[in-house]
């Protein structure tokens, strides 16, 4: 048998070395990459992308293939160069092949293609991906039984190899992407696709105008005439009741009112009763999302918020929903809370009726929102008594002091916003 000369097997040492070297660093450069700027240049036609995308679907194939191919030709190198060392240094070479080898692969074959990868992860793993996309296809049923070997041995050990392979982002990590992105999007834009992710979070319930405040027509309401309390109202959309709001009969549209009038019609109970259109009915705790659908999907602008029971809590709009995306539509965020008002001290007295959520929003702070939804729901929840004016209590490290109640409830309460007590 002829020998293969030396300078032969140190040309194939050289070429296992620089393979060893792609596998490395190809596989950093496939891991590292971004997989959601992957997924653009995808979709924008980028052929490398999509094969890399193609590989990066089955992770589990793709490692098994880099991992035969740079094993093989580690361990091929290493017996090339035992050979080599037997033939120039005799036995007591093998040892020094074993410790050269080892540096060089590690620094060449290892570090400083991974390290390159890391740092250039596209214009390594694209032309890559030209490469294993048919190597796969070759290898497939090596790369199949190694893989289900693998397995196979996880099992025995207790561990399920399939747990592991969940993907995906979690809304959270969506969040947080969203957050450090938020440089791209500066400004209202950032906050509104936060504001779009939190419709999820919050409810109608959380959102509506209270059903003490709503605005209606009582038909059963006989002291002032119709018209002249029509006239007063200053919304578009209008809940009709019959004597309580829970009794209500239909939602009216103020333009179908005047229409009735410029035909000459008059407005009694009955003709505005049949102008009307049925409510929406919301239970509580629909998210926002959702309801934001369902008030496309019905053309409605408004609807009302009911308990389990069918109680009314309150009437929600397609408008406070947006707000929630966009912000205030009509006036400025801060200190715009109509139930507010600001103090020389720095202090707000605000009315117990003001919602927990705006007064978080307009005056910066950070009480619960789990909970009650307005001032007075909290101040109770915390005093668990009838509250008396000029008590003084703790809400979230927020002074709270009472100043006028009516009917076991808080009237107006005065809060101190920035000497907030860390608790
Ligand atoms: N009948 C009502 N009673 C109490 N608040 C209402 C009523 N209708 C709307 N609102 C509130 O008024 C604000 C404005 O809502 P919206 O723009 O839908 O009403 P609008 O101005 O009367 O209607 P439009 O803008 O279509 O003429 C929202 O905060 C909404 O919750
Ligand atoms: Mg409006």
């Amino acid at each position: 048998m002829n020998e293969v000369p030396a300078g032969a097997l140190f040309g194939a040492l050289v070429v296992l070395i620089l393979l060893s070297g792609f596998f490395s660093g190809s596989e950093t450069g496939l891991m590292t990459l971004n997989r959601y700027r992957l997924r653009h240049l995808a979709r924008h036609g980028h052929r490398g992308a999509r094969l890399a995308q193609a590989l990066l679907r089955r992770p589990d194939r793709l490692i098994g293939l880099i991992l035969l191919g740079n094993n093989f030709v580690n361990i091929l190198a290493s017996s090339v160069a035992t050979v080599l060392a037997l033939r120039l240094l005799g036995e007591a070479g093998i040892a020094v092949a074993a410790g050269l080898l080892t540096l060089v692969i590690l620094i060449l074959a290892e570090v400083a293609p991974k390290t390159l990868a890391a740092l250039h992860p596209e214009r390594v793993a694209f032309p890559a991906a030209y490469v294993y996309t048919p190597l796969l296809r070759l290898l497939y049923p090596l790369v199949w039984l190694v893989n289900t070997l693998a397995n196979g041995v996880l099992r025995l050990l207790g561990v399920d190899p399939a747990a592991a392979s969940a993907e995906g982002m979690s809304r959270e990590e969506l969040r947080t992407v969203l957050h450090e992105a938020a440089s791209m999007f500066p400004g209202a834009r950032g906050r509104m696709l936060l504001g779009i992710l939190d419709l999820e979070r919050v409810t109608v319930e959380d959102i509506m105008i209270p059903r003490t405040e709503i605005v209606g027509l009582d038909l059963e309401d006989t002291e002032t005439p119709l018209a002249e309390r029509l006239r007063a109202i200053p919304y578009t959309r209008i809940p009709l009741y019959r004597g309580s709001i829970d009794e209500v009969t239909g939602i009216l549209h103020v333009r179908d009112a005047m229409r009735l009038l410029l035909d000459g019609g008059e407005i009694t109970p009955e003709a505005l009763a049949a102008l009307a259109r049925p409510p929406l009915f919301i239970p509580e705790h629909t998210p926002l999302n959702r309801q934001l659908l369902q008030f496309q999907g019905t053309r409605e602008r408004v609807g009302l918020v009911v308990d389990e029971y069918g109680e009314i809590l309150g009437l929600v709009s397609m408008e406070d929903l947006l707000e929630e995306i966009v912000g205030e539509f009509t006036t400025d965020p801060l200190g715009s809370i109509p139930e507010a008002h600001p103090q020389e001290d720095g202090s707000w007295v605000v009315e117990g009726g003001a919602s927990v959520r705006e007064l978080n929003r307009g005056l910066g702070l950070h009480l619960p929102t789990d909970g009650p939804k307005t001032l007075n729901g909290l101040v109770l929840e915390h005093l668990e008594q009838i509250p008396e004016p000029g008590t003084s209590i703790l809400i979230a490290g927020y002074p709270v002091e009472i100043l006028q109640t009516q009917d076991n409830m808080v009237k107006t309460a005065r809060i101190y916003p920035r000497r907030r007590r860390r608790e």
